[in-house]
Parts: C-alpha cells; sequence; structure tokens
C-alpha cells in the first residue's frame, strides 16, 4: 500500500473544495427547507451565472466585480423564477414530481449556459477575480480563485447566517419554510418567502460556480454535473436537510477527506465510492428524511381501471389492440430490412433505454419511489453476461446470469434502501449510480479496462450486424414489456400501488411490505439489466463510458415524458429523447427544446405523451361502444349519487350470514381470545400508554372511551403491531404475538381499522377488496410476471360476493379517495370481514359519518358480531352508540385505565366524568356523559384533583 502524501498545500485545497461542497450543500438546504425536494437544477443555476460572467467579461469588457455581482443577481433572480414558474405550479404533486422537474430544468439550463457562452466554460480560459493577492503553499501556487473564495465564502456564509436569525426578512422565511400554515396566519407571504429562499440559493450557486471554474482543468462543465451535486448532497444529508452551520463543517471535512484520498495512489479511484457510504450512512441515521406523510393523497392512480365488462362485448374494442400490437411488432421487424446498421445500433439503443425505463416506470410511477441508478444494474449486468457467456460459451446462460445479478444487486441495495424512502432513496441511488460508473464497473471483476462482447447466434448464424443485432433486442424488449405490463396490471402492482398509497393499511390487510418491496427492487433490478444486456452486447468494445451515471437521469426522463403511467411509455420516451436526436442529429437547440418538451409534459401532463395516447385510446372506445348502444358515462363510473345520504351503503341491510366461516368457535383456548398484560409506551416525555390491562372473552365487544390523547389509539397500535410496547405483552388466543409483525397478526385474525379509513385513495372500491384478499390468496410474484390469472379469477370472485353482499356493487368502479365517509367505513369493514377476523380493532368507526349513519353502523356491527361470531374492541367517542354496542366498558385517561365495568357502571364513575373535565363542556353534553362531581361532591375523588389541575385543551 502506497503512501498519504497529505500536506498544508492539500488541506488548503481540501478546504478551498470543502467549502465549494458547503456553498453548494447551504443552496441545498435553504431550497429542501422551503419546498421539501432536493433541487438537481442547483448546479445548472450556478453553471448558468458562471457562463453569465464569462458573456460579461471575456466578450462585453466588463470590470471582473462588477460582472460578478450582475451575474450573482442574475441566477438569483433565475433560481427566484423556477420557483415562481415551475414550483408553484406543483403544489399538491408528490414531492418526486418536484425533483423531477429540477432534473429536467436542469439540463435546460445547462443547455442555455452553454449557447450563451459558445466556447462553454473552460476551466483555462474562464476569467479570473482581479484586484487579489496571490501566493504559494508549499508547492501550491494559491491563485485569485482560492483566495476570493476562502475570503468571501466564510464572510458570505456569516451573512447568511445573520440574515436568517437576525433580519426580519430571514425569520420570515425560516418561519414559512419550518410551518407555511401558521406563518401565513401571521400575515408572512409564505410563497414568497420560498423564493426569496430559492433566489438566495441561486445565488450561492452561482458565487460558487464562478470561483471553482477558473480552478478545473479542461471543460468546467463536466466537473459540474451529478459528481459535484453528490457531494453538496453529502453535506446536505449530514445537516439533515435542516441546518446551514453543520452543512458547511461536514462540507469541509468532505473537501478535506477528499484530499486525503487523493493523495494516495491506492485510494484515488475510491473518493465517490466513500462519499456514497457517508451520504447512506447519513440517511440511515435519519430514515424519516423525505417521509413526512406530506405525499399523502397526492399520488394518481397508475392505470385505469378495466375497461367495463360490457366493452368485451364489443368486437372491435377487443380486437383494435391486438391489431395495434401485431402490426406495431411487424413494423419494428420490417424495420431490420429496410434501415442502415447505424440507425439499427439506434433503434437498439432506444430499446434498451426502453427496458431500463420500463424498470423506472415500475419504482416510480408504481411504487413512486425515485431512483437515480437504474443504469448502475444495466452495467452490472451487461458485465456479468459478456463474461458468463465469454467463459461457457452459452449466450443465453450468460444473459440469465447478467440478469439474475442486476436483481441481486438492486434487492441488495434495496434492503438499506427500503428504509429509504422519497428524497432519501433518490440521494442514495444516484450515490451508488455515480460509485458504480466510477470504481465498480472499472474493477476488473467487471469492466475493467473494456470488453470484448459475443454476439447471440440464431441457428448458427452469429447476429454481428447491427441490423441482425436490432431483432434479439427486438425480442427481449417485447419479452420486457409483456413482463411491466403484467407485473402493472396484475395483483402485483396492485399490491405496490396500496403500499404506495397507505402502507399502514395494506399492512393491516396482511400485504407484507419488505417482502413485496424487496420483489419490487429485485424485478426492477432485473428489467434494467436486460436493458443492459442488450445495449452491453451490442457494442463492439464495452467500457464504463457504454453506462455513465448521467444515463440514470436520462432514462428517468424517458419515462416521465413517455408517461410513468403507462407500460409503454417509455419506448415513447425513448424514441423521442435517444432516438429523435440520434437520428436526425440534433444540435443544442434541438437538446434545450427537448428539455423544455420535458418540463411541460411534467407541469402539464402528469401522464406524459403516453397519457395522452391512453386517454385517446379511451375516447375511441367510447365511441365505439356508444354505437353499439351502451352509455359509456353509466358504464365506466356507475350512477353515483353524490348526495351521499339516499346511496350509503349503510342505509341498507347487508347479508351477512355466512359471509365468512362463524369464528367464535374456533378459539385454540377456552380463556380469553386477547390479552393485553400490562403494556407502557412512552414518546419522548410523554407516556402515552402506561401500565394498560384487560382482556377479552371470545364474541365480545369491548368498548373504549376516554378523552383526546388519552391514549386509546396508541394502545390499539400495540395490541396490532404497529408501535412496539416498551413493556408488557399481548397474547392473543393463547399465543405471545408481542413480538410479531402487523401482517402476521391480521394473518392470524387480529385485524384493526384506522381512524381516518384513508383506505387506498387511487385504488378503486374493488381492487381495495381484492387486496383485502390477500391473506386468502397472496399474490405470487412469478405468477403476476407470467400473467397466470388463476388466483386473480378466485379473488375477483370473492371480492365481487363481497361487494354484493354489503351492497356496494354499485361503488365497486369508484375510487376510494371519490367516496363518502361513511361510503369508505363499509368498504373498510367489508376489507375487515374479507380478512376473516377472529378479533376486530375498529378505531372510532364513526368518526366523520352523519347521525344517522352512525345509527345504521351500530346495527352492521352487532350483525356482525350476532351472525360471525366476531369478537370486537371498539374506541369511540360517541357514548350513545357505544354504550349500545358493548358489553363492557373500559375508560383511559393519561395513558392508564381509569375505569372498566358495565357502560352504565363507566358512564357514571366520578373519575371517567372528570377525565373529560377539560374537554369541551358541550362535548361532555353530547357524549351523553353525566356530571357527577362539582363543587357540591361532598368527596372528590384524589384523581378528580389531578385531573382538574391538568390546564384544559
Ligand atoms: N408517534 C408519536 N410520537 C410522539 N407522541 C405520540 C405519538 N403517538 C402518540 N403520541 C402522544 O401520545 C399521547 C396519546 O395519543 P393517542 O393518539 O394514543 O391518544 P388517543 O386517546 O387515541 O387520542 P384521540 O382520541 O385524539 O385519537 C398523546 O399525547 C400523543 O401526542
Amino acid at each position: 500500500m502506497s503512501e498519504f502524501d497529505f500536506g498544508l498545500d492539500r488541506l488548503v485545497i481540501g478546504l478551498f473544495t470543502g467549502l465549494t461542497y458547503g456553498m453548494l450543500a447551504v443552496g441545498l438546504v435553504l431550497v429542501y427547507r422551503s419546498s421539501r425536494f432536493v433541487n438537481f437544477a442547483h448546479g445548472a443555476v450556478g453553471v448558468f451565472g458562471a457562463s453569465m460572467l464569462a458573456l460579461f467579461v471575456a466578450d462585453w469588457g466588463a470590470p471582473y466585480w462588477v460582472a460578478f455581482v450582475v451575474a450573482v443577481i442574475v441566477a438569483a433572480l433565475l433560481s427566484g423564477l423556477i420557483e415562481v414558474v415551475v414550483v408553484r405550479r406543483l403544489e399538491g404533486r408528490p414531492s418526486l414530481v418536484g425533483m423531477i422537474a429540477t432534473l429536467g430544468l436542469s439540463q435546460l439550463i445547462l443547455v442555455s449556459a452553454l449557447l450563451i457562452n459558445t466556447d462553454g466554460v473552460s476551466g483555462f480560459t474562464f476569467p479570473k477575480p482581479t484586484h487579489l493577492p496571490t501566493f504559494q503553499v508549499q508547492s501550491l501556487p494559491i491563485g485569485t480563485p482560492y483566495v476570493a473564495m476562502l475570503v468571501l465564502a466564510p464572510v458570505v456564509l456569516a451573512g447568511l447566517g445573520w440574515f436568517l436569525k437576525h433580519h426580519r426578512m430571514g425569520m420570515a422565511i425560516r418561519a414559512a419554510a419550518d410551518d407555511p400554515d401558521t406563518a401565513r396566519l401571521e400575515g408572512i407571504p409564505a410563497r414568497w418567502m420560498a423564493t426569496l429562499s430559492w433566489a438566495i440559493a441561486g445565488g450561492i450557486a452561482a458565487f460558487s460556480a464562478i470561483l471553482v471554474t477558473p480552478t478545473t482543468t479542461g471543460a468546467g462543465m463536466d466537473g459540474l454535473g451529478p459528481d459535484l451535486l453528490l457531494k453538496g448532497l453529502a453535506g446536505a444529508v449530514i445537516a439533515r436537510m435542516s441546518s446551514i452551520p453543520i452543512a458547511i463543517a461536514a462540507s469541509l471535512g468532505i473537501g478535506v477527506i477528499e484530499q486525503l484520498l487523493l493523495s494516495n495512489p491506492d485510494t484515488r479511484d475510491l473518493v465517490t465510492v466513500v462519499i456514497a457510504l457517508i451520504i447512506v450512512v447519513a440517511l440511515l441515521r435519519q430514515p424519516q428524511l423525505g417521509r413526512s406523510g406530506q405525499d399523502k393523497g397526492r399520488w394518481r392512480r397508475v392505470v385505469l381501471p378495466p375497461l367495463p365488462a360490457s366493452y368485451r362485448t364489443v368486437r372491435s374494442i377487443v380486437w383494435l389492440p391486438r391489431l395495434c400490437v401485431a402490426v406495431g411488432i411487424m413494423v419494428a421487424v420490417g424495420l431490420a430490412y429496410v434501415v442502415s446498421n447505424d440507425t439499427a445500433s439506434v433503434l437498439t439503443l432506444v430499446s434498451g433505454y426502453t427496458l431500463v425505463g420500463l424498470s423506472v416506470g415500475l419504482l416510480t410511477g408504481v411504487s413512486g419511489q425515485l431512483s437515480l441508478g437504474q443504469f448502475a444494474y444495466a452495467g452490472i449486468a451487461a458485465a456479468a453476461s459478456v463474461h458468463v457467456a465469454a467463459s461457457t460459451h452459452n449466450f443465453l446462460f450468460g444473459v440469465l446470469c447478467g440478469v439474475i445479478t442486476a436483481a441481486l444487486a438492486s434487492a441488495i441495495v434495496g434492503i438499506p434502501a427500503m428504509r429509504l424512502k422519497g428524497l432519501a432513496l433518490a440521494v442514495s441511488t444516484l450515490a451508488f449510480a455515480l460509485a458504480t460508473s466510477s470504481w465498480l464497473l472499472r474493477q476488473e471483476l467487471f469492466l475493467g479496462d473494456g470488453l470484448s462482447p459475443a454476439k447471440p447466434t440464431w441457428w448458427n448464424y452469429p447476429l454481428e450486424y447491427a441490423v441482425d443485432y436490432y431483432l434479439f433486442a427486438l425480442v427481449v424488449l417485447c419479452l420486457g414489456v409483456w413482463i411491466a405490463n403484467n407485473l402493472r396490471h396484475g395483483g402485483f402492482g396492485r399490491m405496490v400501488q396500496a403500499l404506495r398509497d397507505n402502507e399502514h393499511a395494506a399492512r393491516a390487510f396482511t400485504v407484507p411490505n419488505r417482502l413485496r418491496m424487496l420483489q419490487l427492487y429485485a424485478v426492477s433490478g432485473a428489467l434494467a439489466g436486460l436493458g443492459g444486456i442488450v445495449i452491453g452486447h451490442g457494442q463492439s468494445q464495452l467500457t464504463v463510458n457504454s453506462f455513465p451515471a448521467d444515463a440514470s437521469i436520462e432514462v428517468v426522463a424517458v419515462t416521465v415524458v413517455g408517461g410513468l403511467t403507462v407500460t409503454l411509455g417509455p419506448l415513447l420516451g425513448a424514441l423521442i429523447i435517444v432516438g429523435l436526436p440520434a437520428l436526425v442529429g440534433m444540435g443544442m437547440v434541438g437538446q434545450a427544446v427537448l428539455a423544455v418538451a420535458w418540463l411541460l409534459v411534467v407541469i402539464f401532463l402528469p401522464d406524459g405523451l403516453g397519457g395522452v395516447l391512453v386517454r385517446g385510446r379511451d375516447e375511441l372506445y367510447d365511441w365505439l361502444a356508444r354505437r353499439h348502444g351502451i352509455d359509456p358515462l353509466r358504464e365506466r363510473h356507475g350512477v353515483f349519487d353524490v348526495s351521499g345520504q339516499a346511496s350509503s351503503p349503510l342505509h341498507e341491510k347487508p347479508r351477512l350470514e355466512g359471509l365468512v366461516p362463524r369464528v367464535g368457535a374456533s378459539a385454540r383456548s377456552a380463556g380469553p381470545i386477547l390479552t393485553v398484560d400490562s403494556v407502557s409506551r412512552r414518546f419522548g416525555g410523554v407516556v402515552a400508554v402506561d401500565h394498560v390491562g384487560f382482556q377479552v372473552a371470545p364474541g365480545e365487544i369491548l368498548g373504549v372511551i376516554g378523552p383526546n390523547g388519552a391514549g386509546k389509539t396508541t394502545c390499539f397500535e400495540i395490541v396490532a403491531g404497529f408501535t412496539a410496547p416498551d413493556r408488557g405483552r399481548i397474547v392473543f388466543d393463547g399465543i405471545d404475538v408481542t413480538g410479531a409483525t402487523p401482517e402476521e397478526r391480521a394473518r392470524e385474525g387480529l385485524v384493526r381499522s384506522f381512524q381516518d379509513a384513508a383506505l387506498f385513495p387511487t385504488l378503486t372500491v374493488h381492487e381495495t377488496l381484492m387486496i383485502a384478499q390477500e391473506r386468502a390468496e397472496p399474490t405470487r410474484l412469478w405468477a403476476s410476471a407470467l400473467g397466470v390469472r388463476t388466483a386473480e379469477r378466485t379473488k375477483t370472485e370473492a371480492a365481487d360476493e363481497v361487494l354484493e353482499r354489503m351492497r356496494l356493487t354499485r361503488f365497486a368502479r369508484h375510487s376510494v379517495g371519490e367516496l363518502s365517509t361513511g361510503t369508505r367505513r363499509v368498504v373498510e369493514i367489508a376489507c375487515l370481514l374479507s380478512l376473516q377476523p377472529r378479533v376486530l380493532l375498529l378505531d372510532e368507526p364513526s368518526a366523520g359519518i352523519a347521525q344517522s349513519e352512525s345509527d345504521a353502523l351500530g346495527d352492521l356491527l352487532l350483525g356482525i358480531r350476532d351472525e360471525l361470531g366476531t369478537t370486537m374492541v371498539v374506541i369511540e367517542h360517541d357514548l350513545p352508540l357505544l354504550s349500545r354496542l358493548s358489553d363492557r366498558m373500559l375508560a383511559m385517561n393519561l395513558g392508564r385505565v381509569i375505569a372498566a365495568g358495565t357502560p352504565d357502571e363507566v358512564r357514571n364513575d366520578p373519575a371517567v366524568v372528570t377525565s373529560y373535565l377539560g374537554a369541551d363542556q358541550a362535548a361532555i353534553h353530547r357524549s351523553g356523559l353525566r356530571l357527577a362531581t362539582g363543587a357540591d361532591d361532598p368527596d372528590p375523588d384524589p384523581l378528580v384533583t389531578r385531573i382538574q389541575s391538568v390546564p384544559s385543551r
């Protein structure tokens, strides 16, 4: 091992670069705090500022420092403009859309910067700061850019720190970033504060780019790509995307570590790997980052609901898609016989990008996770396939090994990534992509200095020529599209979509989230791997340059422009973004047009160009259906009375008998079916649940009451397995389930509902019922991938029956998100019953529903107990309803059980009444509690005194 050659000169460079990364990190933190996503255009805005400076100084002859100030202001204005024109339009959409938009912006701004400064922003010719001293540290000449950075950056950062802490405007920025709604109430224009944050970030980006560019050797623009962004991100994530001083300190450390690694020939290549590791470790320590729940309810449907059954009676509707597929394949095959080898190579590349895009479509489109590292798996698969094919002389075996390697790599990266969602996943996959292209693929085990890939053979005819090889690519593409389409439209896609919409509800319906996500990473890795194999074997010499980290970002563009929600979207996107420029030879203007198209699609066409085509197709189907006397509106949407009341399924008597096997008799032990044994749970200083214990007998309904914050929901969370208790045990039907996951408990029959009954807003009612059938008939990944629909048919029949019995058939095709709360409750109960529960934990089932519905709900729950023998524990604020339902009642306050007994005993218990004293008097009156304590109470309960001393809410 060689020595580290780290002296004062390296330290100075380390601090210089560290400051640059720090400036980047500060900009990223500022934007994240106000918009909650990573601005991937941050570096590009800096480059734009730098190119403006070059224009002012080199072309127009302006004095350096005047140009410096103006260029920084221009970049700030540009960044502020982005906030106003782009970011604001994305309000209410998932934060991932913001990140994708800034990826597009980044391309657009970089191209514009190059157009402004046609020579490129090259390090050699870039203007340097004037009027500053230069000196030498050891052998290193410290030029004016270094001096300017080392002197000015601390001044700028200190000024920014002071501004944010002490200036009225800075304080307003922080207030608006922390809680925009409250800030608005206090008269702070939160939106404009976000604009100001973006503007400051833009100015800072330009400041650093202007001073860094002259220190880079050769083309500065390349050095300012994702690699630099990653280094800025490292500091920002260590600072938890919030603290500016920590971001700076961490970035200085990263700058020095980088120089340390560079000072030793053995560790020189490891810089990106080490930074990637730093990022992943920092992210794993804060898994909640980017998981603020802000995206809840912001997702769109992944696929359109299946066509109404009546449409299938129209022959043209059945045959049209088949005809289109047949013609499409014929045209694609025919191209092989008419195009040149060059064009065939481009079409092969398009196929490869499409395959990688299919993996992005699954990951990002269906599960809502943004991965910026899909091309890394493509590279890994290509390398494995080429090696195995060469050593075994079996091409197909090579392909198989390549696909498996990519699937494994993706699943292995997925294990830590499972804790990292949203922003954290995007950042860590970007780090992985860069580490793969800069180090992993360069290893001899992978691509080393380059490989000569074998070509497939067709009945002893090697597909050497590009036109022949293109046919191989086409076969793989068709296979990939078929599998991706099956996955999206089958049980697997539905489950992943459910996990995206509402992970807790999916787990309560027995969907094992970790296993499913791991499977998702594996199949998306395999699809990306297929793409890599197609690209890899098509090259005469395969090097790391075939799989650059930027391609991972480009393929996101391909998928977004084509349509994240449409299976064939990536094909459309790849033809436009990869194929068109290569075939037509578009210059920079063409690239700018494409980048603008990217942005416009993200902003105005959430389903991409593919979405437009799908909508057109559906209009055509509707037209064809109408010609056959079918009413599309009625068939697609059913009869839907939005007034709610009349159409509430709660007002119709369900047919419960025989819906599920009577469960009361199936108890394993004769004792209580559920025992909660002295469980406690503390959150920081709050004791949410304090030694709570109770038992429930089979077939019993136990009511739980208590004021807000009493600990009822936390207690349910513990019983259902969503929150681990600090102490105590949960025994279900004689078995200790304290360590079991929520899905395991639900599978055993311990099933919970949620207070908001949100379910899965983008799924239809029918699909939601299908998710609930997962317990009886779990979806198999292979069956979903191969389009085997046996289990799907069984589940469909079961779901249809439950819907009919619960009087929900007319809502079957409606999205859950558009239902009234009352109807959603019935859908939720229908799902819970499909899980064949033995104990139902119902959390405020009457919340948000009308009084008349509430009475009907009581009948329904009693019916379920009487007909099916289901045991229930019900949290409820509606005391008359709960008293009617409950055999026994339990009252909680301040995390403890304060009374237990018959409903009458508990309602009249003085401790219970006083526990509600902090609550609204009208609420007490409504609840039916009698105020049995007060001034005339001769013997006040000590508990009363304690509660009365607690400030009222
Ligand atoms: N994840 C958490 N982190 C921190 N504190 C929590 C968490 N969950 C609950 N708490 C706190 O624990 C206490 C009990 O909350 P819990 O939601 O269980 O009460 P509750 O009786 O269900 O109230 P409500 O009727 O309003 O639903 C509250 O003070 C709450 O703020």
